[in-house]
């Protein structure tokens, strides 16, 4: 059976104590690969290697470090098809997903950020006469970049890759759920000639290396998406040792449907923002709100797409649900739709189990699931259930629908779907999240800022914010 290794100073490595943690492959429900537990003892390892490669990396012109970006940028997209398969084969969700979005979105951060390297300018302050003061970004040193299971590779890289291009050198941690990706990844970034040290790539558990990285006091900045528990929890440890925090947390978000809508794309697009990745994204609209004129019309044709869409073996091209991502993480969304019921939701599709034969007979398929005649107030509208489970409600005014929409802890992201243009400035401005897409759902330009308000985050990642994230200023005041 494979046997990953950790990238630690420019070498792939056994964990040091030898232990390693089975990996499922959650469409059979097989352990198909084995990755590194690693501890403080490896953790410890790969922060030596990344402060001995950081005065080198630091030096280097940042035209220099952004060429070797962009030489991973193309590695990825020259084994586009391996990695799809494998990022495919690690989470469950469908190839034509992870061909079409995550792995082309992986080649673009490297691309992306590559090139902002040069593009990273400072800012200078004229008193005339008096003073000029002048800002300069160093890098932070040695930072932590950890990951969660859902978009491996696409978040994987999200992070590492301004982290390198502001000149850190980097100790990241993918999930240990779906650690391949991040594996391959490291055998690219040999192929590339990145020097040794500069990113090191470390398996293993939260509570186990995941922790350990969080609590070095070598590790100034932690950039962090997963759980908001989690982000809680790193919160709390980084923040008696001042570090640099950016954490993209959880979301329930808002779908506003207005009766003068483009039907047919509001239609078709949120059942894509409802279910991709089995819904297993922190952007996914799991609340469908749509205004009374058009809501049984609206009902009727998003049930008819649901049914169309093929739970299956995510390697079949046919497939548009795949496996969700664990069998703890299914019976957590079991549990949401117990609570529905109890909740009074009428349930209107799915709700089960999905038993394949053959291959995915031991796999974590669930039918793509919708209620109705929830309250707004309930835990199933409150509360992140990150699996293919929405509810719908209708509205009668943009009032109601604004309280209701803004009535969670979560502020992460929220579709409006109008013709009115000023109704969208209007009800966009007044909704309580990071990110609002109108007419439109998962619209990504990498050079906005992204993420979330309230209990969604701390910070925004995305092009001159993550570059700022990653950099210290220091101001230069000369006297004239
Ligand atoms: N972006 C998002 O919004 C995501 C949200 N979630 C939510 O979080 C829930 C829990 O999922 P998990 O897989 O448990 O996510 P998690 O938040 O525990 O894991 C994310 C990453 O954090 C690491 N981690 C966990 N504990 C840590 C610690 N003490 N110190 C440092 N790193 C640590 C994990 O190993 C993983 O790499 C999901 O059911 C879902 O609701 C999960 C993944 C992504
Ligand atoms: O940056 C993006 O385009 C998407 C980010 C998505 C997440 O952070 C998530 O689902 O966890």
């Amino acid at each position: 059976m494979l046997h990953l290794l950790n990238y630690i100073g420019g070498q792939l490595l056994p964990p040091r104590a030898g232990r390693y943690l089975d990996n499922v492959d959650p469409a059979t429900g097989q352990v198909y690969s084995l990755i590194p537990d690693s501890d403080a003892d490896d953790v410890q390892q790969a922060v030596a290697a990344a402060e001995a490669a950081f005065p080198a990396w630091r030096a280097l012109p940042a035209e220099q470090r952004g060429r070797l970006l962009v030489r991973i940028s193309e590695l990825i997209e020259r084994d586009l098809e391996r990695l799809a398969q494998a990022e495919s084969v690690d989470n469950g969700k469908p190839i034509k997903l992870a061909r079409t979005v995550d792995i082309p979105r992986a080649a673009s951060n490297f691309a992306f950020f590559g090139t902002a390297a040069g593009h990273f300018a400072s800012e200078s302050h004229l008193q005339e006469g008096v003073a000029l003061n002048y800002t300069v970004r160093h890098p932070l040193g040695v930072v932590g970049c950890i990951s969660p299971w859902n978009l491996p590779l696409y978040l994987f890289t999200w992070k590492i890759a301004p982290a390198l291009a502001a000149g850190n050198c980097v100790v990241a941690k993918p999930s240990e759920i779906t650690p391949m990706t991040a594996y391959l990844l490291s055998e690219l970034c040999m192929e590339a000639g990145l020097p040794a040290g500069v990113l090191n790539i470390v398996h293993g558990t939260g509570p186990g290396a995941g922790q350990a990285i969080v609590e070095h006091p070598a590790v100034k900045a932690i950039s962090f998406t997963g759980g908001t528990a989690t982000g809680a929890h790193i919160a709390r440890t980084a923040a008696p040792m001042f570090k640099k925090l950016s954490l993209e947390l959880g979301g329930k978000n808002p779908n506003i449907v207005f009766a003068d809508c483009d039907f047919e794309a509001a239609v078709a697009t949120s059942v894509q923002s409802s279910f991709a990745n089995q819904g297993q994204i922190c952007l996914c609209g799991s609340r469908i709100f749509v205004e009374r004129p058009i809501y049984e019309r609206f009902k009727a044709a998003f049930l008819e797409r649901v049914a169309g869409l093929t739970v299956g073996d995510p390697l079949a091209e046919e497939s548009r649900q795949g496996a969700l991502v664990s069998e703890p993480h299914l019976q957590k969304v079991l549990g949401y739709i117990d609570l529905a019921q109890q909740e009074g939701g009428r349930l209107l599709a799915g709700g089960q189990r999905v038993h394949l034969q053959g291959r995915c007979a031991g796999g974590y398929f669930l039918q793509p699931t919708v209620f109705e005649g929830l309250s707004p107030e309930c835990r199933v509208n409150r509360e992140e259930i990150f699996g293919p489970v929405v509810t719908l409600t209708p509205f009668d005014t943009d009032d109601e629908v604004l309280g209701w929409a803004n009535n969670t802890d979560y502020g992460l992201a929220a579709t409006v779907w109008t013709r009115d243009l000023q109704r969208a400035h209007r009800v966009g401005q007044q909704l309580h999240a990071g990110v609002v897409w109108v007419n439109t759902w998962l619209l990504r330009d990498l050079r906005t800022p992204f993420g979330g308000m309230k209990n969604s985050g701390v910070g925004r990642e995305g092009g001159v914010e993550a570059l700022r994230f990653f950099t210290e200023p220091q101001n230069v005041c000369i006297k004239l």
